[in-house]
């Protein structure tokens, strides 16, 4: 929606259904604009044990003691609702269908939950390390369903790719590049049994306490990688593993039967025609 707004000649188009995406851009906006506005007026406070984001955005001032200017707090703030809002939900809508469609894969992470969480326990910062099938759920789904299945980087150093002879393939300078990474993910040459949903290729060695290493260090990417990879990566699947583990705590769920599951590859991947589930309170 935004990205369409930015390209000059996109934004001046009358396509299809571009009227809907004006509307709801401007609601987004008007929205972040509402939480900021409520922010300065002491109208709403963090939700924190101390500062939270906003807080830091307005207050925060340059080597010049400037501060952001409104449009530059909206504009921050409204990043981290649109690349932290939907792309965490949708991992959490590809959790519960594996979840839903992997008899063993629900038993073993209940078990793990009832076990570190007994009696509806509330989760705390110190029961994040005890969820390790929970964490290896989650990173199997970021594998086999990525929620951002795509992104793009500019070449800014020459590169040839590929071995010698015909399959070499040059990249220039400037090139866009797009990085499938909902494919690379689905590789056999990196992935031993790529469409099967295994967490326990994620599981940590109990003797040593680290994760298996990767056949490549660039063939799993979820949240990208270098410089501008996902800044809150960390947060998500620790927002991500807390959400699981108290909803295999508290519900019972069960995929509504005779849908059709596939994955919708825009700029995030939810399911096309969205997932119907049955929720019940777990007795
Ligand atoms: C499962 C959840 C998430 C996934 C899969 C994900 C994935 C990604 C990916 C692939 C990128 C790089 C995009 C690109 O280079 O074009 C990115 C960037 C970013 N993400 Fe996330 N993200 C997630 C959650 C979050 C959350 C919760 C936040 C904030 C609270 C967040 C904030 C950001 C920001 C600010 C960037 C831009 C960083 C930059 O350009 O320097 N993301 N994310």
């Amino acid at each position: 929606m935004r990205m369409i707004s930015q390209v000059p000649l996109l934004a001046r188009l009358p396509f299809w259904r571009k009227q809907l995406l004006d509307e709801n851009s401007r609601r987004v906006s008007n929205f972040v604009e509402q939480i900021i506005a409520d922010r300065r007026k002491g109208r709403s406070a963090s939700l924190c044990a101390g500062a939270d984001l906003l807080d830091l955005l307005l207050s925060a001032v340059d080597d010049e003691g400037q501060p952001f200017s409104d449009q530059e707090v909206k504009d921050e703030a409204l990043t981290f609702v649109v690349a932290g809002h939907e792309t965490t939900a949708n991992l959490m809508t590809w959790a519960m269908y594996v979840l839903m469609t992997n008899e063993s894969v629900l038993r073993a992470c209940r078990e793990e939950v009832d076990q570190v969480l007994p009696n509806g326990m509330i989760p705390s910062y110190e029961h994040m390390n005890d969820l390790q099938v929970c964490e290896a759920i989650l990173q199997e789904t970021l594998r086999l369903y990525p929620p951002v299945p795509w992104f793009v980087r500019k070449c800014i150093r020459e590169h040839t790719i590929g071995s010698d002879g015909h399959h070499q393939v040059r990249i220039p300078v400037g090139t866009t590049i797009a990085i499938m990474t909902y494919m690379l993910h689905r590789r056999a040459d990196f992935w031993p049994r790529p469409l099967e949903f295994d967490y326990m290729r994620w599981m940590r060695n109990p003797m040593t306490g680290l994760k298996p290493k990767l056949t490549h260090p660039f063939c799993y990417l979820p949240f990208a990688a270098g410089s501008r990879n996902c800044i809150g990566q960390n947060f998500a699947l620790l927002e991500a593993k807390v959400m699981l583990a108290m909803f295999v705590q508290r519900c019972n769920f069960s995929i509504e039967p005779g849908q059709t599951i596939v994955p919708q590859i825009t700029i995030t991947m939810r399911p096309k025609y969205g997932l119907k589930a049955r929720v019940t309170k777990r007795s």
